[in-house]
């Protein structure tokens, strides 16, 4: 099976040289691999940070296995030739609508957790992220007003069958983990929300057996810190899933440590931890691949039916926490590449 491999910029690099080890150890050669450049990196070298090359590789691969981008030496460039672009333009053109960010805590990890541990342990939910539409894709730009002042706008828009299909995940993933679906939105205010809460309503008939709640996204915020132990399955917005994504990491003990994967309708993936490139300490050594690491195993169970290697992974990173590796986001000393090694330990 072929994997598109993408580091992409600043700790990308470091996180993916620790899970191709890690990979190496564990499927050997039934998996082949295709570098590419992406992001800043594809920036520097050819001019621009989705070239075809890189785009053709993620199409013709089974997976695609995504380290981070983004490069400060890129915030002056127009937007659309930044490293962002690389990722939003993957998703676009792979019709990657359905982001999946799993925050399961570990409880060897429980005193690490922003959370008091009894709270901490209580954590195991899933947040279903749509990833093709909202304010991301909606047009943007900057105008002046009338009395001559600059004006940044970027619609935020949803049509029906773009909420229906992410909802339906929703249901779907709600139905095969513990049955209760809590729908994200801000009805109060915006009108896509309101479409958003009608929608899953309407759908909600097909799914008598999934529990389904609603909750404001600001409320949501404030109950992931209170109790998060009461989520099962949360679905919502592009925008809204950014942001509670990296709240949840927190309670499970660090950004360095929540996988993810982006699927398409036949579940064609990109996997991807859901930290950036980190510049503040890329090169140094220091980031968790933990993530990185989790979204290969994610990888095989999805997209190369390969279950039982992904849960030989996801048991080896248990017991490596268990025993006490901890990169410096954990509270520990260990170095990227000691903490890849203590997971080769236990495989
Ligand atoms: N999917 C992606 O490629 C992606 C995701 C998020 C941000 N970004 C981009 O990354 C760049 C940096 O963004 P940011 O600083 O807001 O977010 P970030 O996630 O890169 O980093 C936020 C903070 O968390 C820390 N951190 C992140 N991952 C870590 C890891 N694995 N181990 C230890 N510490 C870790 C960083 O050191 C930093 O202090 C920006 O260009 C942003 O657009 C890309
Ligand atoms: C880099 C950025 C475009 C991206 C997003 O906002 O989706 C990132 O924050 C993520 O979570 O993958
Ligand atoms: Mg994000």
């Amino acid at each position: 099976m072929l994997i598109a491999l993408l580091p992409g910029d600043g700790i990308g690099l470091e996180v993916i040289t620790e899970t191709r080890r890690v990979l190496d150890a564990v499927c050997g050669d039934r998996l082949t691999y295709e570098e590419a450049l992406v992001g800043g990196a594809a920036y520097k070298a050819m001019g621009h940070p989705l070239p075809p090359e890189t785009l053709a590789i993620a199409r013709r691969a089974d997976a695609i296995l995504f380290g981070a981008v983004g490069d400060p030496d890129c915030d002056s460039l127009e937007r659309k030739l930044r490293p962002e672009q690389a990722i939003l333009g993957l998703r676009a053109e792979l019709g990657l609508f359905a982001n999946l960010r799993p925050a399961k805590g570990f409880k060897e990890l429980v005193n690490e957790s922003a959370l008091r541990p009894e709270i901490a342990g209580a954590i195991d939910l899933l947040i279903v992220r749509e990833l093709n539409g909202d304010v991301y894709f909606g047009e943007k730009g900057m105008r002046k007003t009338d009395a001559g002042r600059r004006q940044g706008y970027d619609i935020m828009s949803y049509d029906e069958d773009e909420v229906a299909r992410i909802a339906r995940v929703g249901f779907e993933t709600a139905r095969a983990r513990r049955g209760k679906l809590c729908s994200v939105d801000k009805a109060n205010v915006l009108e896509t929300s309101q479409l958003w809460r009608d929608v899953v309503i309407e759908l909600s008939a097909d799914y008598p057996d999934v529990e389904l709640s609603h909750m404001y996204v600001d409320n949501a915020a404030m109950q992931l810190v209170r109790n998060p132990g009461q989520f099962d399955v949360v679905v919502t917005g592009n925008l809204f899933g950014d942001i509670l994504s990296d709240q949840a990491s927190m309670c499970v003990g660090s950004i360095g440590l929540l996988p993810s994967a982006s699927l398409d309708a036949n579940a064609k993936g990109l996997y991807e931890p859901i930290h950036g490139s980190a510049p503040d300490i890329a090169g140094q050594g220091k980031a968790n691949p933990l993530a990185t690491i989790l979204s290969a195993a994610m990888m095989l169970r999805y997209s190369l039916g390969m279950a039982a290697e992904a849960d030989r992974i996801e048991a080896a990173v248990a017991k490596a926490l268990a025993g006490g590796a901890r990169t410096a986001d954990l509270g520990g000393t260990m170095r990227t590449a000691e903490m890849g090694e203590a997971v080769l330990r236990q495989l």
